[in-house]
């Protein structure tokens, strides 16, 4: 990560996640919208303060009215992020309603008394929590929108306001002190700032998650990823009818290898299996390293079409041999044994489906390896 550039992490920031790292994010929304929804009725306090305080029946008024908008938006957005089927638009729309739910207040506190509008620390603090909150999302797309679109409306404002003014008088408060345009550049700077830190606390979440769902020595999808992806693999095959296969595919008698080529040789050839498999790979095609020398392959046929493509993989690896070279003048030849069960027939989620395959795995081990077996008997 240290020996990327600004340019590559800026790319992989602002390019659309991962679906996996997008399925965290819906759950990322559904806080995000939680924690609205509380800031928005301790929202509904401040035009009590005001009341309470002595401030003027108007702006009373004006800002429970103000109070009561956001919070039935709020509850608008909760109920969309509880929805089981995500809409894309979804962290990007509210981001952007934090943010302008924020100009429009000190907009509004603007109109009362301009001090109030560009000096407001706390309503412009909500710049920084609406940028800071899409970095729950893990999608930096959406801390980008917030953090420019906080610049954006927050100059105008600005530019709006100077030139609203006619005396310098009118910018001097007693409440607010005085605004100046050194101290509106510096505010601009900083939603800068956090968007920047927070558009690095997105990528490290990514990565973080990346490496999480990656093997270490093959760089293949692990385990925990197949567990994460599978169940939305499954559904959205299943609303069209269609079939997922899984083939579980052990390299045969590996500990041979590691035993007469030693462990080094041994890795080199996972690395081998690994090419020759995900050169056949097709568009639609996981392959996953479960652990050790086997691996699982979904697919998106039905059991047939799975069992000719899984077999049409083991022929190429039997005919192409691994040299482990240091002192064995002998390429080695490298076979793997298969078991392959597809949906809905074998089962409908993923633990069923890889215990059938395992099932047959094992049969195929059985009689003697270097087979594939889609069906018993
Ligand atoms: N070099 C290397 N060896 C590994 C790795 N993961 C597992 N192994 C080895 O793989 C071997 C697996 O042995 P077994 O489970 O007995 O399987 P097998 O020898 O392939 O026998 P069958 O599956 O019955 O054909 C063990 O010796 C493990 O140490 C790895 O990442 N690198």
């Amino acid at each position: 990560m240290s020996n990327r550039s600004i340019g590559e992490v800026l790319g992989a920031v602002t390019s659309r996640p991962d679906e996996i790292l997008l399925e965290m994010g819906a759950g990322g929304e559904l806080l995000v919208a939680r924690l609205r929804a509380i800031l928005a009725a301790l929202l509904l306090l401040l035009p009590l303060f005001n009341a309470i305080g002595g401030g003027s029946t108007r702006e009373t008024l004006s800002g429970l009215a103000g109070a009561i908008l956001v919070n039935v938006f709020s509850q608008v957005w909760l109920y969309l992020a509880h929805r089981p089927r995500r809409h894309r638009w979804l962290p990007f729309a509210t981001a952007a309603f934090d943010v302008t739910t924020t100009t429009l207040v000190l907009a509004l506190l603007a109109s009362h008394h301009l001090p109030a509008g560009l000096n407001s620390m706390v309503v412009w603090a909500f710049y920084l929590v609406a940028i800071v909150l899409t970095s729950l999302r893990s999608d930096g797309r959406t801390t980008l929108l917030a953090g420019a679109l906080a610049l954006v409306e927050y100059g105008v404002l600005v530019a709006a306001v100077f030139m609203t003014v006619d005396s310098p008088e009118q910018l001097i408060s007693s409440d607010y002190g005085s605004v100046n345009v050194a101290t509106q550049a510096q505010r601009l700077v900083l939603l800068a700032m956090v968007t920047a830190v927070t558009l690095m606390v997105v990528y490290r979440m990514q990565r973080v998650v990346e490496l999480s769902g990656t093997d270490g020595l093959t760089r293949l999808p692990n385990r925990t990823w197949l567990m994460h992806g599978m169940p939305r693999l499954l559904e959205a095959t299943g609303r069209d009818g269609g079939s997922v296969s899984v083939a579980l595919l052990d390299v045969d008698h590996f500990r041979r290898i590691n035993e007469d080529a030693g462990e080094h040789a041994g890795d080199r050839a996972l690395l081998h299996v690994v090419a020759v498999l995900r050169a056949m790979l097709e568009p639609g095609e996981w392959l996953v390293r479960l652990g050790g020398e086997e691996f699982a392959l979904v697919m998106p046929q039905p059991l047939g079409t799975a069992w000719e493509r899984v077999d049409a993989m083991r022929r190429l690896l039997e005919q192409r041999p691994f040299d482990p070279e240091r002192g064995h003048p002998e390429p080695m030849r490298l076979t793997f044994s298969a078991g392959v069960a597809a949906s809905p027939h074998d089962g409908h989620d993923l633990s069923h489906l890889l215990r059938r395959a395992d099932q047959r795995l094992r049969t195929a081990k059985q009689e003697g390896g270097n087979k594939v077996i889609a069906r018993e008997g």
